[in-house]
C-alpha cells in the first residue's frame, strides 16, 4: 500500500511538462532503436533466428545468437526483417524518422498537429519510392530487393497487372507531383530564408563598415582633440607661469577672506570641464536606468480595456489606452507666470497667456477595435507561417501608432521575428511599421503599427498639463506625447544639446517651434536669450518680433536672425568668447554652474562693479546646419564642437537641425558632442544610422512622428503641433510689449583679433600673406575677415591677425561689429605706394 502510494506520488509530483518530456524521450528512443535495426539489416539474420532455440539465447560466449549481424541482436533482426523485408525495404527508414519527429514535438511541448502533414507525406513517399524501386527490380533485377521490400514489389506487381507498362508512367507522374507538392509548400519559405540570409549579410557588412568608419573617425578626432588640449594646456601653463612671475614681483596688497575656501573650488576651466563631463557620465547612467525602469514598469496606471476572446484563435489580446497627464487649470500657468514676472522688476513683462493657443477639438483618442483585431489577425497569421507561436498580445494605442506587445512561446527565438519585418509590412500594408525584438529590458517583442487615423497632439494639451506647469526644469521642453499618451518632457540644460534630423516635410520646423514655444511659456526674457541662425531665411523669421526681449546678437548686427554664413560663423566664434568670459565669471564667483552663479549674484554676493552680471541661458538654434557646413565647413564645425563640449556649465545650449543627415554634415566631432538626438522621418536607413546610430527613423511616418534618444533608450513620440498662427499670436503678444532698453549683446571678437594691446606691430612678425591679403581687400574694397578666409583659404584666426596688421598699416579702418571694415586705400597704385613706404620704413 505504502509502495503504491509512493509511486503515485512520484509521478503525481512531476509537472505536466516534465511528464511530456519523459514521454518524448521514450518515443525518440523507440524511433532511434527501430532506425538502428533497419540500418544494420542483414538478410541472413532471419534464417539464423529461425533456427535458434530458446536455450541459445542464454549461452554466454558461443552459440548461433552471437552470429546475428544486426546491431540490436535478435529483436533488431526481427524488427529489420519486418520493416525491410516484409514492408518497404530500406525506404522503411522513414517510419523511425516519423517516430523521432513525434518524440521531439512531445519533448518540446509543441503542437503535435503540426506533425500530421509530414507524417502523411512521409508514409506516402515511402510507399511510392519502394513501389518504383520494386517496379525496376521486377523488370531489370538491377539491385537487391532489400531496397523496395516485399510490399514494394507486391504493389508494383499489382499495378503492372492492372495497367501494364502504364504502371511506371503512373508511378512517375505520382513522384513528380509529390516532389512539386513538397517544393511548392516549402518554396516560399526557402526563397524567404534565402532573402533574409542575403539581407542579413548585407546589413552586417554595412554595420561593420560603418563601425570601422566611425572608429577611424573617432580615433582621428581623439588625436586632434588631444593635440588641441595639449596645446591649450601648454598655453595656459605659459600664461600661468607668466602671471606667477608677475605677481611674485609685485608686492601682495590684500588677501580676500575667502581665500582658504578656494582650495575646494574649481580653479581652472579644465577642472570645470572635467567636472561637467563627469556629471554628464553620471547623468547618462542615471537616464539609462530610468529608461529601463520605464520599459518594465507595470501598466497599472494605464486605463485598461479588454476585448472579448477572439473566436478565430485562442491568443488573448488586451487593449490599453494611456490616460494621459492631468490637465492643469486653465489659468494656473498664467497665474504662475504673473508671479514670476513680478519677481523680476527690471523690466515689465507679461508672459504669453494660455488662451493664445488653440484648444484641441476633441479630448482623447478613439480606439478602433476592429482595426486592432484585424492587425492582430494579420500579425499572428504571418508569424504562424514562420512557426512562431505567440501566447498573448497587449495593444497600447498611442496618438500615431499602436504598439503590439507580443509574448512569444518559450522556444521562439525572438531575434528571428525582426527578420520578418518586410513580410509583416507587406501584410499590414503599413508604412512605418517598426519592430523591437525584444523590447529593451523585456522578453516581449514590440511591433508598432501606424493607426488608420492619427490624432493631432495640440501644443495646448501638452503645455497646459500639471506636468509642464509644475515642472521645475530650467529649460523645459515638452516635445509631445508618447505611445502611452504621456507628455514627454526633458530639461535642455541636462541634455545639454540637441541634434535634430529629418527629411523635408517631416516636421522639423514645427518641432523647432514647439521647442521655442515651450521655452517662451516658461522662461522670463531675463533668464533666456536665443541666438537664431537660419540660413534658409524663412523658418525662424516669425521670431523676429521677439527681438527686443529674447534675441541675443552681435553689436550692430543688421539682422536679429542670422541668415548669412559669414555672420553665423562670427556669431558662433563670439559665443565661444561669451563662453570663455562666463567661465571666468564662474571662476571668480567660485561656483561650478550658471544656476549657482545666478543665485549668488541675485543674493547680492557678487559685485556688479567687478563685472558680475545675471547670466541668462542662451539657446542657439541653427535651422539647417547643412547649408552652413557646405559653405564654411571646418570654420563652422569648430566653434560648434567647442561650444558643445564646454558650454553646458555656463548655460549655452545648442539645438541644431538638418534635413541632410549625412556624415559630412553631422561629422564625428559634432555627433560625439550631441548626446540628445531627435530623428523625424528620414529617407534611408543610412540616414537613420547617422543620426541615431541605428535604423528606425526611416520607418517613421512623418508629420511629427519622431524618435528621441539621449544616450539611453529610444522613445517614439508624436510631436506636439503648433501652428504658424499660434506662433504669430505669441510673438505678437511679446513683441508688442516694451522690451529692454539695451538688447543682449554678444562679445565682439576684437579682443582676439585686434585689441590695442595685442595688435602685432606691422613691422614685426608680418604675415607672409600680408601683401596678397592687402591686394584682395583693396580689389574688393571690403575689409572683411571672411573674404580673406575664402580667397586665401586660411583659417579665421590667421585672417583676423592679417586684418589687424592691415589696420596697423593703415589699409583698413577700425573694427565695426558685424559689418566689414572700411578700406582706406582706393586702388592698387596707392597700395603699391604704401607697401613701398612700409618696406623702406622696415629697412
Ligand atoms: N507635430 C505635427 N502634427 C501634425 N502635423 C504636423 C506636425 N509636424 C508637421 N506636421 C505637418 O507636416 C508639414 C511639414 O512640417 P514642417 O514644415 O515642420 O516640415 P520640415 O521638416 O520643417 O520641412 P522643411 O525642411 O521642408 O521645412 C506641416 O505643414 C504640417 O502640416
Amino acid at each position: 500500500m505504502t509502495k503504491k502510494n509512493s509511486s503515485g506520488n512520484f509521478l503525481g509530483g512531476l509537472s505536466e511538462s516534465r511528464k511530456m518530456e519523459i514521454l518524448g524521450i521514450l518515443i525518440m528512443a523507440v524511433g532511434g532503436l527501430i532506425g538502428l535495426s533497419i540500418i544494420s539489416y542483414d538478410p541472413a539474420d532471419f534464417t539464423l533466428i529461425q533456427s535458434l532455440s530458446s536455450d541459445s539465447l542464454f549461452m554466454l560466449d558461443q552459440g548461433p545468437a552471437l552470429r546475428i549481424q544486426n546491431w540490436l541482436g535478435v529483436i533488431g533482426a526481427y524488427l529489420a526483417h519486418f520493416f525491410v523485408y516484409l514492408l518497404f525495404g530500406y525506404m522503411s527508414i522513414i517510419v523511425p524518422l516519423i517516430i523521432l519527429g513525434y518524440g521531439w514535438f512531445i519533448f518540446r511541448d509543441r503542437d503535435i498537429a503540426q506533425m500530421l502533414w509530414p507524417t502523411a507525406y512521409g508514409i506516402w513517399s515511402m510507399v511510392l519510392l519502394s513501389s518504383i524501386l520494386g517496379w525496376f527490380n521486377i523488370e531489370y533485377d538491377w539491385y537487391s530487393s532489400v531496397w523496395n521490400g516485399s510490399a514494394g514489389i507486391a504493389i508494383s506487381r499489382i499495378l503492372q497487372n492492372i495497367t501494364g507498362i502504364g504502371s511506371i508512367i503512373i508511378l512517375s507522374v505520382l513522384l513528380l507531383t509529390t516532389l512539386l507538392a513538397l517544393l511548392d509548400r516549402d518554396l516560399q519559405q526557402t526563397v524567404e530564408r534565402f532573402k533574409e540570409w542575403i539581407a542579413g549579410i548585407k546589413a552586417s557588412f554595412a554595420d561593420w563598415q560603418e563601425r570601422r568608419q566611425a572608429k577611424k573617425e573617432a580615433k582621428r578626432e581623439k588625436k586632434k582633440q588631444k593635440a588641441k588640449e595639449k596645446e591649450i594646456r601648454r598655453q595656459r601653463k605659459a600664461e600661468k607661469q607668466a602671471s606667477q612671475k608677475k605677481s611674485s614681483s609685485e608686492p601682495k596688497t590684500n588677501s580676500t577672506p575667502k581665500e582658504p575656501e578656494e582650495d575646494s573650488k574649481p580653479k581652472s576651466i579644465d577642472e570645470i570641464v572635467e567636472q561637467s563631463q563627469q556629471q554628464d557620465r553620471e547623468r547618462i547612467k542615471r537616464e539609462q536606468e530610468e529608461v529601463q525602469s520605464l520599459d518594465s514598469r507595470p501598466r497599472a496606471d494605464i486605463e485598461k480595456k479588454k476585448i472579448a476572446e477572439d473566436e478565430e484563435d485562442d491568443v488573448d489580446i488586451s487593449v490599453y489606452v494611456g490616460e494621459g497627464d492631468e490637465q492643469a487649470d486653465e489659468k494656473e500657468l498664467d497665474k504662475q507666470n504673473k508671479d514670476k514676472a513680478k519677481e523680476i522688476p527690471q523690466v515689465k513683462y507679461k508672459f504669453p497667456t494660455i488662451d493664445l493657443l488653440d484648444s484641441p477639438p476633441n479630448e482623447g483618442n478613439d480606439v478602433d477595435l476592429e482595426e486592432i483585431k484585424e492587425n492582430k489577425r494579420i500579425i499572428l497569421d504571418k508569424l504562424k507561417r514562420h512557426n512562431i507561436e505567440i501566447r498573448s498580445i497587449n495593444a497600447i494605442v498611442g496618438p500615431t501608432v499602436t504598439l503590439y506587445e507580443l509574448d512569444p512561446a518559450p522556444d521562439v527565438k525572438i531575434s528571428k521575428i525582426e527578420s520578418y519585418a518586410n513580410d509583416l509590412k507587406m501584410a499590414t500594408a503599413a508604412k512605418g511599421l517598426r519592430i523591437m525584438a525584444p523590447i529593451p529590458g523585456r522578453s516581449a517583442v514590440g511591433i508598432e503599427v501606424p493607426n488608420g487615423s492619427r490624432e493631432t497632439v495640440f501644443i495646448k494639451s501638452v503645455i497646459n498639463t500639471k506636468k509642464f506647469v509644475e515642472s521645475d526644469h530650467e529649460l523645459p521642453l515638452a516635445f509631445g506625447k508618447t505611445i502611452e499618451n504621456e507628455v514627454f518632457m526633458v530639461d535642455l540644460t541636462k541634455m545639454p544639446h540637441l541634434l535634430i534630423a529629418g527629411a523635408t516635410g517631416s516636421g522639423k520646423t514645427v518641432g523647432m517651434n514647439t521647442i521655442i514655444t515651450c521655452l517662451l511659456y516658461k522662461c522670463h526674457p531675463d533668464d533666456l536669450k536665443f541666438v537664431m541662425i537660419d540660413p534658409k531665411k524663412i523658418e525662424l523669421s516669425l521670431f523676429q518680433k521677439i527681438e527686443d526681449h529674447f534675441l541675443a546678437t552681435l553689436p550692430g548686427a543688421e539682422e536679429p536672425i542670422i541668415t548669412d554664413t559669414a555672420a553665423a560663423q562670427e556669431t558662433l566664434e563670439s559665443l565661444t568668447k561669451e563662453m570663455d568670459e562666463r567661465y571666468d565669471l564662474l571662476k571668480d564667483g567660485m561656483v561650478r554652474d550658471i544656476r549657482s552663479y545666478n543665485e549668488k549674484f541675485d543674493n547680492g554676493e557678487l559685485d556688479e562693479e567687478e563685472g558680475h552680471r545675471h547670466l541668462p541661458y542662451i539657446v542657439v538654434l541653427i535651422d539647417e546646419l547643412a547649408d552652413l557646413m557646405m559653405t564654411a565647413g571646418k570654420q563652422i564645425e569648430e566653434p560648434i564642437s567647442r561650444l558643445a563640449q564646454l558650454a553646458r556649465a555656463v548655460g549655452i545650449h545648442l539645438v541644431v537641425a538638418t534635413q541632410r543627415p549625412s556624415v559630412n554634415v553631422i561629422t564625428g566631432t559634432i555627433k560625439a558632442n550631441f548626446p540628445g538626438r531627435i530623428a523625424y522621418q528620414v529617407a534611408s536607413k543610412v540616414d537613420s544610422r547617422t543620426i541615431l546610430d541605428t535604423g528606425g527613423a526611416d520607418q517613421l511616418i512623418g508629420r511629427g512622428d519622431m524618435l528621441f534618444t539621449n544616450g539611453g533608450g529610444m522613445t517614439r513620440i508624436q510631436n506636439a503641433f503648433v501652428s504658424t498662427e499660434e506662433v504669430e499670436k505669441i510673438t505678437d503678444f511679446i513683441g508688442k510689449q516694451r522690451g529692454y532698453n539695451k538688447k543682449y549683446e554678444l562679445p565682439v571678437l576684437q579682443d582676439e583679433t585686434s585689441s590695442s594691446g595685442d595688435i602685432p606691430d606691422p613691422l614685426e612678425d608680418i604675415d607672409e600673406l600680408f601683401e596678397a591679403a592687402a591686394k584682395v581687400i583693396v580689389l574688393h574694397q571690403q575689409g572683411s575677415v571672411s573674404l580673406l578666409q575664402r580667397k586665401l583659404k586660411i583659417g579665421y584666426n590667421r585672417a583676423g591677425r592679417i586684418v589687424d596688421q592691415l589696420f596697423n598699416a593703415g589699409i583698413v579702418g577700425p573694427y565695426q561689429g558685424s559689418t566689414a571694415r572700411d578700406v582706406l586705400v582706393e586702388d592698387e597704385e596707392e597700395l603699391e605706394q604704401l607697401l613701398d613706404d612700409l618696406d623702406e620704413f622696415e629697412r
